[in-house]
């Protein structure tokens, strides 16, 4: 191929300097993407491509009009791609084109989507292994937040559990991590987050706490305690150098660096995030997940305050009772919080409007957005200070945090600058009332008594000259013009200026309408360059307000989502928790928060303390276990993001995390065994939990053979009770496990009742203390339909076990005739003896004969060997009860050796 020149040519180099997956070039009223970019775009989007030629070769080209580039723009973002734009601008001779910004998943300004978006980037510090320290920084360009934490970490885990709760749309590796496969991978795997390598040296200490200080200034540094050559302030330096370099313009939204604590949130990992549901069921709908059931906000902004709140519960009592007072007065305000929520429904998202003025992408309906939303915060306060309920409240001070007169004042500059009903574009005029600007209102005084002359000119034409059809108007080619009908152009006086005959009717024109044409045309560019300038000169001088903005909007998002706590609370008759720093969970006729919106939910009792704090739960398939277990987690958060709870008192002792162990479901896709991924959860647990965390063990060890998967529940059960020591719920299929509530003094058994009358099961729903003693899986077998010949032989197959311990396999005998000739024994685990028709001789499961071994006990009387021996009077020696079951299952195992051996 021959070099490109012209314009591929020009494309081709700028595509060199950007390292963006795609370019987009302005060319005149569109803009073009060439090459593979143009192919790669078409596929993507469903764009046709023509072919461009230059210079004897030709190149795949594809484009959309000027205006249309913000969508197509978004939507490849969306699906992962970072999109460099290319403006076109006028030089002296002709136009020059670059690069003027790149979009990136972290740095989409347009998103259509009202959660947030999270560019993160993360730094390692010291050496592989033992006691390295991650610093974390985590930016919102559409909203401006920006969050710094730091964190000492051995593997890594901390760092990503962080990462993961903040669900980052874009991450920048640090250069310690960024030839770290495992890091890397392990990111993958729980975020979409798209990689990028941004320039080393902005993460170098120097450069990057220069930045933080440029942005912030030096005492927003040294007030947080961020030292020079922190992990955290390398990775806040990276964020902002790459919020700069990608040109968006919303550095300047970025007003405030929150620096926070590991120990100010939960510990929410993602895998428990999802067990719980918090803002998508375990199918990833929105639909059933516990932000769908207790979202009441009324706008965007309210709606992420409270998605933020439920995926970071809080630690810090005052925080929580803070919230809790402000639900309580909400709750018991019906009027006022009525007409507050009808009030703030009118807010638009404050927060994303200043980041859209900082960039300069705000229009004059956004400025408009903002003047009403800003004038929503007086209307609140005064609601608030009018209702003494609510004065009385934290809510006061919530409000009260926005600079009211500030906020006030700024709204009535924008009213008085802005017409009502602004006009989408900004340079075609019509943005500004009258009054606001004298040199304005005179450019516009000439240019409406211009237009006025223009509108009464058919009249005065009409009387001057008598012709009825005359009208004036104005087309691109031929400007302004008298049109006359095609009967009446006899009568056209000797001044009108032939113009275009068309089928009925004729066009002139009359020096006056020259001139006044003119005389237009002048005015409405001077209007429109005008009021560009001055609506320019205004978005400025609100972008200069940014940090006012995004404090309205933090306090009308707040007030948003702590008066939906109280509808909800107040619908569903939930009531305040009180939460402590102690060890004890207690919930009296406690509901499970998303069940209890659809089922006629059967309300519970838990108690858990310091001397009870591992419950071991049994019951029948289906009885509600699982739904037990959650409710305590979903109890325990929603007491730490400061809502009222599904129960008729609850007393919550705070912990430092929640972890949870529920069956895998879709990481067989991601190539790992429901084995593996079981037993890296509770690795996980293990190593994570502490004394005061909070744990839910939905099953361990069901996804392998029995003795192991009984074994690993036991252990771990030990060990939690033992050397973690947290608050545990555990459900357990394995009966054997009860044995360990009698032995260890901190477990206790429970379980949910069902009632069995005449083979018929209810399940009553009720916890009730002490282990179950059946699991009713035939009758749910029943239930789900499995056909009724196997569950009514499964219910045999069940009673034999259970009485005689042993039961006979059917249909052994291929030559027909008999039914039951093998026998399996359940304590040796063995075919054992045969049944007694139509032969006694023992026939393996194949159907054929088999000679009875020496050692069979039909032998018996032969007299044994000195290994049977020895095991039948260990056996006989043994102590049934005082024998832990797994070491009974160890000891059978042994024997059976023995015997093979002998
Ligand atoms: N207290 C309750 N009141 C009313 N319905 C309930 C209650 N608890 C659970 N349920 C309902 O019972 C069904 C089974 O509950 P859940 O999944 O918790 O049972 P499980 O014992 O964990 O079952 P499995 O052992 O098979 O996993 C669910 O549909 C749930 O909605």
């Amino acid at each position: 191929m021959t070099e490109a020149t012209g314009i591929v040519g020009e494309f081709l180099s700028l595509k060199e300097e950007t390292d963006a997956d795609l370019l987009t070039m302005q060319c005149g009223d569109f803009y073009e993407f060439f090459g593979e970019d143009a192919e790669t775009v078409a596929d993507e989007l469903d764009l046709t491509v023509s072919q461009k030629s230059s210079h004897g070769s030709s190149y795949p080209m594809a484009g959309v009009p000027v205006d249309d580039l913000t969508p197509y723009v978004s939507a490849l973002v969306e699906r992962g791609y970072r999109v460099a734009v290319a403006d076109q601008h006028e030089t002296a001779d002709g136009h020059a084109r670059e690069i003027t910004r790149v979009v990136t998943p972290g740095t989409h300004l347009e998103t259509g989507d009202a959660s947030a978006q999270h560019l993160a980037a993360v730094v390692r510090e010291g050496g592989r292994g033992d006691g390295d320290t991650y610093g974390l920084a985590v930016a919102d360009v559409t909203t401006g937040q920006f969050q710094v934490t730091q964190l000492d970490d051995a593997d890594a885990g901390a760092a990503l559990t962080e990462l993961y709760t903040f669900a980052p749309a874009e991450v920048l590796p640090g250069p310690d991590l960024r030839n770290d496969d495992d890091f890397l991978d392990r990111l993958r795997e729980r975020t979409d987050a798209a990689l990028t390598l941004h320039d080393s040296e902005s993460f170098a200490p120097g450069r990057a706490s220069h930045a933080v200080r440029e942005q912030f200034g030096g005492e927003a540094v040294d007030s947080v305690g961020v030292g020079e050559r922190d992990a955290a302030v390398r990775a806040a330096g990276a964020v902002l150098s790459y919020v700069e370099d990608t040109g968006v313009g919303t550095l300047a939204a970025i007003t405030r660096l929150q620096t926070y604590g590991a120990r100010e949130y939960v510990d929410l990992d993602a895998t428990t995030q999802r067990n719980l549901e918090l803002t998508e069921t375990m199918q990833g709908d929105r639909s059933g997940s516990l932000f769908d059931a207790l979202d009441h906000t009324v706008t965007a902004a309210g709606g992420r305050l409270l998605r933020r709140w439920l995926q970071r519960p809080r630690r810090d009592r005052g925080e929580l009772a803070r919230r809790q007072s402000c639900v309580a007065a909400f709750a018991e305000s019906a009027m006022a919080r009525e007409r507050i929520r009808e009030t703030l429904s009118d807010a638009y998202d404050l927060e994303r409007l200043a980041s859209r003025a900082t960039s300069g992408s705000a229009d004059a309906r956004d400025l408009r957005a903002a003047q009403e939303t800003l004038s929503v915060l007086g209307k609140v306060a005064d609601a608030v200070t009018e209702t003494e309920r609510l004065a009385e409240s934290p809510l006061a001070d919530a409000v009260a945090g926005a600079d009211r007169a500030a906020a006030d004042d700024l709204a009535a500059d924008l009213d008085a600058a802005l017409v009502d009903d602004p006009p989408g574009t900004v340079t075609q005029g019509g943005l500004f009332r009258t009054g606001y600007d004298d040199d304005l209102d005179a450019v516009i005084e000439e240019h409406e008594a211009a237009l006025e002359w223009l509108d009464t000119l058919p009249e005065r034409e009409k009387e001057r000259t008598g012709i009825t059809h005359l009208s004036v108007d104005r087309n691109k080619t031929d400007g302004y013009y008298i049109q006359v009908g095609k009967s009446e152009t006899d009568a056209v006086p000797e001044s009108y200026e032939h113009v275009k005959t068309l089928k009925n009717s004729k066009r002139y024109t009359i020096p006056d309408l020259d001139e006044k044409e003119r005389e237009v045309l002048r005015l409405e560019e001077r209007r429109h360059d005008m009021e560009y300038e001055r609506f320019q000169a205004l978005r400025e001088r609100v972008a200069e307000r940014a940090t006012l903005l995004q404090d309205v909007g933090r306090a009308l998002a707040e007030v948003d989502a702590l008066s939906s706590f109280a509808v909800h609370a107040v619908e569903n008759d939930w009531t305040r928790p009180e939460v402590h720093d102690g060890q004890a969970l207690s919930i009296e006729a406690g509901r499970h928060p998303v069940v209890e919106q659809t089922t006629e939910f059967v309300p519970n009792d838990l108690y858990m303390d310091e001397d009870r704090r591992f419950l071991i739960v049994t019951g029948p398939n289906m009885s509600g276990k699982s739904t037990y277990m959650r409710q305590a987690a979903l109890v325990t958060l929603l007491a730490q993001v400061g809502s009222f709870v599904p129960a008729r008192s609850a007393s919550v002792g705070l912990v430092d995390g929640i972890y949870t162990r529920v069956g895998a479901l879709d990481e067989l896709a991601q190539g790992r065994s429901t084995f593996m991924v079981e037993m890296q959860e509770l690795s996980n647990i293990l190593h994570s939990a502490t004394d005061e965390s909070l744990v839910i063990l939905d099953e361990v060890g069901r996804g392998t053979a029995t003795f192991d998967g009984i074994s690993i529940a036991w252990a771990a059960t030990e060990y939690i009770a033992n050397t973690v020591r947290s608050k545990t719920l555990f459900a357990t299929h394995y009966h054997e496990l009860t044995a360990l509530g009698d032995e260890l003094p901190t477990v206790e058994n429970v379980h949910v009742a069902a009632d069995e009358t005449d083979g018929d099961v209810t399940f009553l729903r009720t916890v009730r203390d002490g282990p179950t003693d059946r699991s009713y899986g035939v009758h749910v077998a029943d239930l789900a339909g499995v056909p009724a010949p196997v569950v009514d032989r499964s219910r045999e197959v069940l009673d034999r076990l259970r009485e005689e311990e042993a039961v006979e396999v059917r249909g052994s005998d291929r030559d027909g005739g008999g039914t039951t000739q093998a026998v399996f024994d359940l304590s040796s685990g063995q075919f054992a003896s045969g049944g007694s028709e139509p032969t006694d001789e023992p026939v393996a499961t194949d159907g054929s004969r088999e000679q009875a071994p020496a050692d069979s006990p039909a032998d018996d009387a032969g007299g044994l060997d000195p290994e049977a021996e020895a095991v039948l009077s260990e056996l006989r020696d043994l102590d049934v009860n005082e024998t832990p079951p797994v070491e009974l299952l160890a000891k059978v195992q042994n024997w059976q050796d023995d015997l093979e051996g002998a």
